[in-house]
């Protein structure tokens, strides 16, 4: 989801259409295998849940808090991955007028996810960001997590790096296998 966004709406302008850079995100393998698992917003909403129970909350499932989907009502019947990549051009004026509305604002549109850990909420979809914010200024498939915190404050502490791909994807499977070896010891 960073890089169709970042693509999508980079800062500065320009970005191809909506479907197209889904197409470009599924062909770099930087989309799940169906693309539908990340425009539902699943993907972020499970590595959330991930994120939010190691904060220390008690998150029943990722189904568990409010998910905004990118998927278009009329193709959430879609009986395959192949068929919603078809027909998704059909709707990409919706994203362009989202495109339009936030450039119009001097902002850009990106997938985030947030925690409020005092609060306890936990709440994954599309928000406009002031074109100097650091998630604005991702390239590539750069992901990032802002901590603020009682001591980081107006100034996130920031982990940013790639979150997609082939090589960091089985590069985080084989440290998860070396935590698992370990824990049998
Ligand atoms: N793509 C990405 O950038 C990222 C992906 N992930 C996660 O990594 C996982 C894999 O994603 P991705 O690599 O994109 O998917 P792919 O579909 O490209 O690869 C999945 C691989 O797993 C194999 N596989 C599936 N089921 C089984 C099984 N039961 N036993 C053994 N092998 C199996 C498939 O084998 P076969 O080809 O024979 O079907 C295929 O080689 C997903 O859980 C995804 O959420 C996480 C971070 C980033
Ligand atoms: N599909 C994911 C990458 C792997 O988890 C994403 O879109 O960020």
């Amino acid at each position: 989801m960073s890089f169709l966004f970042n693509s999508f709406m980079p800062v500065g302008g320009g970005g191809g259409k909506f479907s197209e850079e889904v197409k470009k995100a599924k062909d770099l393998g930087y989309t799940e295998p169906d693309p539908r698992d990340d425009l539902n917003g699943q993907d972020v909403a499970r590595k959330l849940t991930i994120l939010a129970r190691i904060a220390g909350l008690e998150i029943q499932s990722p189904t568990s808090f409010p998910v905004q989907s990118l998927i278009p009502k009329e193709l959430e019947s879609c009986k395959s991955g192949d068929e919603f990549m078809q027909k998704l051009g059909q709707y990409d004026g919706d994203m362009e007028k989202l495109k339009k509305e936030a450039a119009d604002e001097g902002k850009v549109v990106r997938f985030v996810g947030s925690i409020d850990v005092q609060k306890n909420d936990v709440k994954v979809g599309l928000e406009k960001f002031d074109v100097s914010h650091p998630i604005a200024a991702l390239k590539g498939s750069d992901n990032i997590i802002s901590f603020y915190t009682k001591r980081y404050g107006d100034n996130p502490l920031i982990i940013q790096g790639a979150g997609a791909g082939g090589d960091v994807t089985a590069m985080g499977v084989t440290g998860d296998l070396i935590k698992v070896l370990r824990l049998l010891r």
